[in-house]
């Protein structure tokens, strides 16, 4: 542009330098280049983190300057957030820890040996050699000293607990001591990660991957899944399917980071950039939505060549996931033996959906049946109630210790007994661990990298006054309440992005009904650990029948519902509590939008 066609543009209102798309949101976008020094020190995207994650846990100072995020992300490092890979590691993940010494070679190689010795077909869950689990139990104790960066930090703990659960599954019925050979670095690796000592989300898909290709960088078609429990086409397609939806990550946040920075300023301008943004972010969800119907379907990504195979996804794979109540041999402040329980890894842990429900103000605590926007103590009890029906071992309730207690009685009985099995399923049932209070979605925080969850945190704090210092930082209006106060030019486009998340969890109904709800009702192999716990189930069910026939519709279809249990009722139930909780936040024509608009 010459100065004299400059000098004929009518002015335009004078702008605060901040305000700047941080990031270039797409090809056509003509800001200039992004500058961190530019942020507002408030954004979302350029602050530290108040409290850094688990301060109490970092008590290496060699962590402390070796460890920190790669900052050279120019995105929210301190998060470990970045601008080109999102929730991912910005670097390829490191491959092996062969090399660093301290004990670390040997745990490769245990992985090395399990990973081949497991490949078999049919499973090997509750089939591995007591060579190899004795061999684990006889490891000498890995020391943490050589880690002194988080990505050798991430890769200790992906060997770890994929370990712990090789071995924890090794056997039928489960174990239920993790071995101070694994248990002792674990946990030292999990707390300065701020993780927990059991295999997570991270662990299987934001950890496990490397380029085919170092010159084509990261992208769907040049990714490869590198740990597996099964080494199965299907278990890297499981995983892929939620690498590719993390891959989308980048662009999401950047979306809601421009997004955020308009909501500052809330002009008109504001307004028709945050619906072209909206807009955008409804697509990129629309394009998960897709990946999740290709998978339910059959294939999906790059010339939808991935598959997963339900029946073997549900009794080949998914059993070495479990979690459950363990004793970490070595860990406690004497030597001793503490008992931890936690469930195991679950897309529910991906920090960008949660970034996606808190950016949109889906609201997932739990109210009253009947009461949408109930968060009364009464409320919150009743829903209570409802999740605790949905994931029995989630609380800490006498179900628990009776589930112990049954697991060590069912070990000590014949494994094919359906003691034995009945055990293991209700074992099984254990998936996670947090306070009682939280919601499912707070507890799968609990499962993220500390950095992640402390970005989720801020996100959340941008829009709530900290009563602490209710003068510290300016709060931004939530962008719900914003769609609100302009239902003309936010309402549509606002409500698209929300309709894209509720698509993006019915697509996730019939994921998982094809692939949990339609498996668990299907006979499993005959020769396999897991039928005589199958066997059981089926014989308690025409248990329940028979009563049906005896008592009575009514009390025969309670009966039902608690054999069923997790297997599918409960499980279809919470899912589409989720999908409700984001439908509620649509705001179609809302009755009080106006009124809240005036407010
Ligand atoms: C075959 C693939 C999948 C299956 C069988 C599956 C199954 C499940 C199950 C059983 C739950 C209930 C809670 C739990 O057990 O952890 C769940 C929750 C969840 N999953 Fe998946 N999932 C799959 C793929 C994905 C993918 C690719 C994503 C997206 C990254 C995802 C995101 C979520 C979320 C966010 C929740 C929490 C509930 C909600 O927000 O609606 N899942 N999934």
């Amino acid at each position: 542009m010459t100065s004299q066609q400059q000098q004929q543009q009518p002015a335009s209102p004078p702008r605060p330098s901040h305000r700047r798309v941080p990031f270039p949101i797409c090809e056509d976008d003509s800001l200039a280049p992004f500058n961190p020094a530019q942020l507002p020190s408030d954004h979302f995207l350029a602050q530290r983190p108040v409290t850094p994650p688990r301060p109490d846990s970092v008590i290496d100072p060699v962590w402390v300057d070796g460890a920190r995020p790669d900052t050279s992300s120019l995105a929210a490092a301190d998060y470990d957030v970045s601008v080109h890979t999102g929730f991912l590691p910005p670097e390829e993940p490191v491959q092996s820890l062969r090399g660093a010494g301290c004990g670390w070679d040997a745990l490769e190689d245990r992985l090395e040996e399990v990973e081949r010795e497991a490949a078999v077909p049919g499973g090997a869950v509750g089939r591995l050699s007591e060579r190899w689990m004795r061999s684990v139990r006889e490891l000498p104790h890995a020391s943490v000293e050589p880690l002194t960066t988080l990505p050798l930090l991430r890769r200790a703990h992906v060997v770890l607990a994929h370990l712990t659960h090789f071995y924890m599954h090794g056997t039928f019925p489960s174990q239920t001591v993790v071995p101070a050979s694994l248990a002792v670095p674990l946990v030292e690796v999990s707390d300065r990660l701020g993780l927990p000592p059991i295999l997570t989300y991270a662990d299987t898909v934001l950890w496990v991957w490397r380029l085919t290709d170092q010159a084509r960088g990261l992208r769907a078609d040049n990714v490869e899944i590198t740990t597996t429990f099964t080494q199965t086409p299907s278990e890297r397609a499981f995983f892929l399917l939620s690498l590719f939806c993390e891959l989308h990550g980048p662009a999401i946040l950047r979306l809601m980071s421009a997004t955020l920075d308009e909501v500052f300023f809330a002009d008109r301008t504001a307004l028709t950039r945050i619906a072209r943004y909206l807009e955008s972010i409804a697509r990129l969800v629309d394009e998960l939505t897709a990946l999740m119907a290709g998978a339910t379907r059959g294939g999906f990504g790059p010339d939808q060549r991935e598959r997963i195979v339900p029946e073997v996804f549900y009794w080949e794979i998914r059993p070495w996931f479990n979690g459950g109540k363990w004793t970490y041999e070595g860990v406690g402040p004497n030597g001793e033996g503490k008992e931890m329980e936690w469930g195991g890894p679950s897309a529910g842990q991906s920090s960008l959906v949660h970034a996606l429900d808190l950016f949109l103000g889906v609201d997932h605590m739990p109210r009253a049946h009947g009461h949408p926007h109930g968060h009364g103590k009464g409320a919150r009890v009743a829903a209570d109630k409802v999740e605790k029906a949905a994931f029995p071992g989630t609380f800490h309730d006498e179900h628990d210790k009776d589930t112990a207690a049954a697991v060590r009685a069912a070990a000590a009985a014949d494994s094919s007994s359906s003691a034995a099995a009945s055990a293991a399923a209700k074992a099984s049932a254990s998936l996670h661990k947090a306070p009682s209070d939280a919601t499912f979605m707070q507890r799968m925080s609990h499962y993220m990298p500390g950095h992640h969850r402390a970005f989720l945190s801020h996100l959340e704090s941008l829009h709530s006054p900290n009563p602490a210092a209710p003068h510290a930082a300016p709060v931004l209006p939530s962008l719900r309440k914003l769609a609100r106060r302009h239902p003309h030019e936010l309402g549509p486009a606002y409500d698209a992005a929300v309709g894209a998340m509720r698509r993006f969890r019915d697509a996730h109904m019939r994921l998982a009904t094809v692939f949990i709800v339609q498996q668990a009702r299907r006979e499993p192999a005959r020769g396999s650990v897991h039928w005589a716990e199958w066997e059981a189930r089926r014989v308690a069910k025409e248990r329940a029948e028979e009563e049906r026939r005896r008592l009575g519709e009514g009390a025969a279809e309670r009966e039902r519902e608690k054999v069923v249990g997790t297997g599918g009722t409960d499980l279809v139930s919470f899912l589409k509590r989720c999908r409700d909780r984001t439908v509620e936040a649509l705001l179609g024509d809302d009755s009080d939008a106006q009124a809240q608009a005036q407010a």
